[in-house]
């Protein structure tokens, strides 16, 4: 029916996670509540972005999810599936459903190894497949994130951030996952890089009908990729909403602080802040040039 919303593929009720804390002096040993009872719905084909600043737990949240880290309390349904979180090995088909890309492929890379083989790992280790079938995947896969087939042959130091980028988020398609927790994953690349990898996984998302929970402390990109977005400050969920929502009606004074602290990447306002550099320039030369006078 049109209109309709599609299905809740992952769901986290009331997750929970502590860190041992550091014991003091004259004091036992606190525990680091660093997710509270966090609750989310991600919705099959969508895009559910996690926003807040450093250390509000958006990391932590993207190991629970990812299934990589355990959580202290809390429900987690991957794709209708209760998920124990007692039991150390999780079946292969529930960890394939779900896979993660880090904000530097520098370190999920293994330098020496050849992407080649560090994707054809990941079917090695999921599927039955023989080694041409294999290589022929590898290279349909690097083809598919705007990369050459032969690339396969290549190691992660000949390659450029945004290139090592696509290589991250295609080892994570490899086996077909249905959702993608995408953790800071332009933050370490240039503005037009980013957009570039960006337009990437929209047209991933599409194509595969993936389902993404995309972390990040960058409002603008937010912006442009989100559905659904949530805004955490110290391990709780302090709003959430649409994306249209949640960027024209913020009602979390916390979130207020959040956009007003963001740099506006509106054309008039960019324009407006390039004009007033430009006049801070121009006071400081005629300053150096008074001084160079007295
Ligand atoms: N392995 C760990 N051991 C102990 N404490 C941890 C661990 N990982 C995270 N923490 C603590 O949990 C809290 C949340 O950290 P987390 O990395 O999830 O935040 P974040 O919002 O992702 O921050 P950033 O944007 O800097 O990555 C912080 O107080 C952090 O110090």
């Amino acid at each position: 029916m049109a209109g309709e919303k599609p299905p809740v593929i992952l769901e986290g009720i009331g997750l929970v996670r502590e860190y041992p804390g550091r014991a003091g002096l004259l004091r036992r040993a606190q525990p680091n509540r660093a997710l509270k009872g966090v609750d989310l719905q991600l919705r099959r084909g969508s895009t559910l972005s996690v926003v807040g600043e450093t250390g509000c737990g958006k990391s932590t949240l993207g190991r629970i999810l990812t299934l990589i880290d355990p959580m202290t309390d809390g429900e987690l349904i991957v794709d209708g599936e209760q998920v124990d979180i007692r039991r150390h090995h999780l079946s292969r088909e529930l960890r394939r459903k779900v896979r993660i890309v880090f904000q530097s492929p520098y370190g999920s890379l293994n330098p020496r190894k050849k992407i080649g083989d560090a994707l054809g790992q990941e079917l090695l280790l999921n599927t039955s497949l023989d080694a041409t079938e294999r290589r022929v995947r590898v290279g349909d896969m690097l083809e598919r994130v705007g990369l050459q087939r032969d690339h396969a042959g290549r190691y992660p130091h000949m390659f450029s951030g945004g290139q090592r980028q696509r290589i991250a988020i295609a080892r994570a398609l490899m086996v077909n996952p249905k959702i993608l927790i995408l953790d800071e994953p332009v933050s370490a690349l240039d503005l037009s890089v980013q957009a570039k990898v960006l337009n990437l996984l929209a047209d991933l998302q599409r194509e595969f009908g993936l389902s993404y929970v995309f972390i990040s402390h960058d409002l603008s990109v937010v912006r442009r990729i989100s559905d659904e977005v949530m805004v955490m400050n110290s391990g709780e969920v302090v709003e959430r909403g649409t994306c249209e929502d949640i960027f024209a009606n913020p009602s979390h004074p916390y979130t207020r602080q959040l956009l007003a602290s963001t740099p506006s990447t509106d054309p008039d306002a960019i324009a407006a802040r390039l004009a007033r550099h430009a006049e801070r320039r121009a006071r400081a030369a005629s300053q150096t040039t008074g001084d160079e006078r007295d």
